[in-house]
């Protein structure tokens, strides 16, 4: 087939991130397609009763899961406003959906974000926080990119005097397959400005955010 003519094809269908709808383009015939090869793979039937209408469902799933791709973080942070504020703000145990672009199976846990205010005393709506980590797990990734990319746009776009994101997560891959470690959650963190370069900012931002305590 046609790669570009299939392309152009894609339809259109609506997913939704963080509550809010979103226009998704994703190119659900062929998701349907791909899946109905999976399933032959795996020496199912896709055309018994329980299997007809799945190729269907997870193109769809998939349309919403990784609805991301499709999001522009730095507009989610596009509500801002001025406030005397130039001190640590922290919300902590955003939950966190994502896969692993390694083998696309899921990996969750919770996500922490900090960040110090600019000179300017920019600030962003708190549920932006979480539709910014929503705009980055609901993508093919890995955690680390996840948890630097989340830092990152908030101080830039933010221009925040520093940033501290913390990320914990189980990965899928390691529990259900391969090594077979279910419960083993990874750590990693990413700190930009201030909260890099002051120790005792930084400490006291991993003290509110008290990983080590759950
Ligand atoms: N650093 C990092 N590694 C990840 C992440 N998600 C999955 N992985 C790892 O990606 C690696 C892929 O390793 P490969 O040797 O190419 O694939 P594999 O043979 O399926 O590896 P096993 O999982 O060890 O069976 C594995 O070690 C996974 O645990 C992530 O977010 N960050
Ligand atoms: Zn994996």
């Amino acid at each position: 087939m046609n790669e570009e003519l299939d392309h152009e094809a894609a339809r259109i269908v609506n997913g939704r991130l963080g509550g809010k709808s979103v226009d998704t383009q994703v190119d659900l015939k062929r998701i349907e397609t791909a899946v109905r090869e999976i399933l032959y793979a795996i020496g199912e039937d896709p055309d018994r009763e329980g299997l007809a209408k799945t190729p269907g469902r997870v193109a769809r799933a998939y349309a919403e899961l990784f609805a991301g791709l499709r999001v522009d973080p730095a507009q989610v942070l596009k509500t801002v406003f001025s406030e005397d504020h130039d001190e640590l703000i922290v919300v902590r145990d955003i939950e966190v959906f994502s896969f692993c672009e390694h083998h696309l199976l899921p990996f969750t846990g919770v996500a922490h974000i900090g960040y110090i205010p600019g000179a300017h005393g920019r600030i962003t709506g708190l549920s932006k926080l979480a539709r910014l980590v929503e705009a980055y797990a609901r993508r093919p990734q890995v955690q680390e990119r996840l948890t630097s990319q989340i830092a990152d746009q908030l101080h830039e776009t933010l221009e925040a005097n520093g940033v501290i994101v913390v990320v914990e997560c189980e990965h899928m891959c390691m529990s259900m397959r391969g090594i077979r470690k279910p419960g083993a959650r990874t750590l990693t963190s990413a700190v930009r400005g201030i909260l890099r370069d002051n120790a005792k900012s930084r400490a006291e931002a991993m003290s509110l955010i008290n990983v080590s305590n759950r």
